[in-house]
């Protein structure tokens, strides 16, 4: 079966068409200021509204408050919240349980204590979503990890890999890691935050044929 694909950090309709073209089962949308990713609210709904049935949106935030939160979930209204900072399972099940999206909650991978400590979040999110530490910004780095942890662990959460995946690699990386759901942004651009249609289409295409 092949695996669903994250195109993350579009910030414009042409690249909302060119993930959906090249056959993403999700896109994401990011609203941090300090990333160069960043979608302010009227922008992320707009786009929410050009995706809506297409492909399931995730709004990722980092570390939002509770009134924050609900601005950012009536206005864009997603399929899927992505929780990229340091929410702690408790904020996690919250708004699982009071809110209509599924909660992905990013964890950057050290090593197998913090695969171990992600147990943490049974119950409490629909997916984990593997990522390298946080470097310069909390993700979208652009970097890997030791992508062999993620096959000696023993998962009991539905799980995504993220990190530094591009056309040339994420082949080998859901070879290597079993991987469902691969999940990609820098790896798509020609800059920081300008995408790349063709980059697109190839790392769907690779991941596709995977
Ligand atoms: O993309 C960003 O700017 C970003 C900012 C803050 C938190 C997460 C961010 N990106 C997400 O990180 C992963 C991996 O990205 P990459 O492929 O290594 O560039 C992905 O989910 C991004 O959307």
């Amino acid at each position: 079966m092949q695996a669903e694909i994250k195109i993350c950090g579009l910030s414009t309709e042409e690249s909302v068409e060119a993930a959906i073209a090249a056959g993403a089962t999700h896109i994401g949308l990011v609203h941090f200021p300090p990333s160069p990713r960043h979608v302010d609210l009227a922008t992320a709904g707009r786009l929410r509204a050009l995706a809506r049935g297409r492909v399931k949106v995730a709004l990722l935030s980092v570390n939002a408050e509770v009134e924050a939160m609900s601005r950012m979930l009536e206005a864009v209204m997603p399929d899927v919240v992505q929780l990229h900072g340091s929410e702690t399972p408790e904020w996690a099940a919250l708004l699982r349980d009071k809110m209509p999206v599924e909660v992905w909650k990013a964890l950057g991978v050290k090593d197998a204590a913090t695969l171990e400590k992600s147990r943490r979040y049974e119950g409490a999110v629909d997916r984990l979503l593997f990522d390298a530490p946080a470097a310069a910004l909390p993700g979208g780095n652009g970097e890997a990890f030791d992508w062999r942890l993620l096959a000696e662990f023993d998962h009991t959460i539905p799980w995504g890999l993220a990190g530094g995946l591009t056309a040339d690699n994420v082949g080998a990386a859901i070879a290597a890691t079993g991987a469902k759901l691969v999940d990609t942004s820098s790896g798509v651009e020609r800059a920081p935050g300008v995408k790349d249609a063709a980059k697109i289409a190839a790392f769907c295409a690779a991941a596709h044929s995977a």
